[in-house]
């Protein structure tokens, strides 16, 4: 069965993750779609029917299903396929909300190194909600903020109607943590804020933007990133050296890794995530993700000069 692809739905506290998440579940396009609330006492999805009764799960009008998380999110997912399997429970996309206060990077390692999840499930994209009103001071204060914006591949940034401050400090500060990751602004484009959770949606071709990597220190961590776009197809074989190479150097400091590659004898490029030194492909993307290899790296506390470095051993070993 193809795995059911999973979006991690991230952002401080009070950034606007339940509102994008009410508007997803009045949707019919998102019908067939399971949400897992990761908070203890969260302030529910649908306020009445989240806090009726012990139930774990719940089936909304719209045929969403929406269940509140009480033992880990590997069982809470893991007794969604059992429950799919033995009653019929449709779905074919799960939403994890995460509390505002996580770190997402143990959450994806939880996840991703529990073999039943890649059985079942595809990681399919970390979207970050964006408070433009306190982001400036979350991102200076909080080390979960930074590495919620450090991790996301896709950042959604609200309030943008009420932020008093220009845009523009804020655009600098989500560049210099993650210059990779795309961004959208929710309130000039709501339908795409929507289509963003939609985990099935193509991947989005991201700019070819020049190699780069930045270093931002904080007071409690510096996160490095690094990102490279280059032509040409590589064999499974280099991949897998560069893989073991880079996560034997980097050890735990790596706490992400995502790329799309051309490799050798496959028609359409492939997926990779690594998270802490677990790697995994969900598959592959449709061709129109773009015919280049496209690497990032997301460290903590290294010299980004080694990410880059890490990308050119992996862009010299492309055969054609
Ligand atoms: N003005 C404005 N208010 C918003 C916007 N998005 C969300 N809000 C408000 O911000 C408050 C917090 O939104 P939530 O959706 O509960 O935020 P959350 O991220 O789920 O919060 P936690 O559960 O605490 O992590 C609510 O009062 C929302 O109505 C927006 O784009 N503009």
């Amino acid at each position: 069965m193809t795995p059911t692809p999973v979006v991690l739905l991230t952002g401080f506290l009070g950034s606007g993750k339940t509102t994008l998440l009410n508007r997803l579940l009045g949707s019919p396009d998102f019908a067939d779609t399971a949400v897992v609330i990761n908070e203890a006492g969260s302030v529910g999805l649908d306020h009445a029917l989240i806090e009726k009764g012990e139930e774990d799960v719940v089936m909304l009008e719209g045929g969403c299903i929406c269940c509140r998380l009480r033992g880990s999110l590997n069982r809470t997912l893991n007794d969604l396929v059992r429950r799919r399997a033995k009653d019929g429970m449709g779905f074919s996309r799960v939403v994890v909300e995460t509390s505002g206060l996580a770190d997402p990077e143990p959450i994806l390692h939880a996840l991703v190194a529990d073999p039943l999840f890649v059985r079942h499930y595809a990681m399919s994209g970390v979207v970050t909600v964006v408070d433009a009103v306190h982001a400036l001071d979350t991102l200076a204060d909080h080390v979960e903020g930074r590495m919620q914006v450090a991790l996301a591949d896709r950042l959604l940034i609200t309030k943008t109607d009420i932020a008093t401050h220009r845009r523009a400090p804020l655009e600098s500060a989500l560049t210099a943590l993650n210059p990779m990751a795309d961004r959208l602004v929710a309130a000039e484009m709501p339908d795409a804020a929507l289509v963003w959770l939609d985990p099935g949606a193509v991947p989005s071709r991201r700019p070819n933007r020049t190699p780069r990597c930045h270093a931002v220190p904080s007071d409690a961590v510096e996160i490095a990133t690094a990102s490279r776009v280059f032509p040409g197809a590589l064999s499974r074989c280099a991949i897998d050296d560069w893989l073991d190479h880079t996560s034997d150097l980097f050890g735990p400091a790596l706490l992400r890794l995502k790329g799309i590659l051309q490799v050798e004898g496959v028609a359409e490029p492939v997926v990779l995530h690594g998270v802490q030194g677990l790697v995994y492909s969900p598959g592959t993307a449709p061709r129109e993700a773009g015919r280049d290899n496209r690497m990032v790296l997301i460290a903590r506390d290294l010299p980004a000069v080694l990410l880059e470095d890490a990308l050119d051993r992996l862009a010299a070993r492309v055969v054609h």
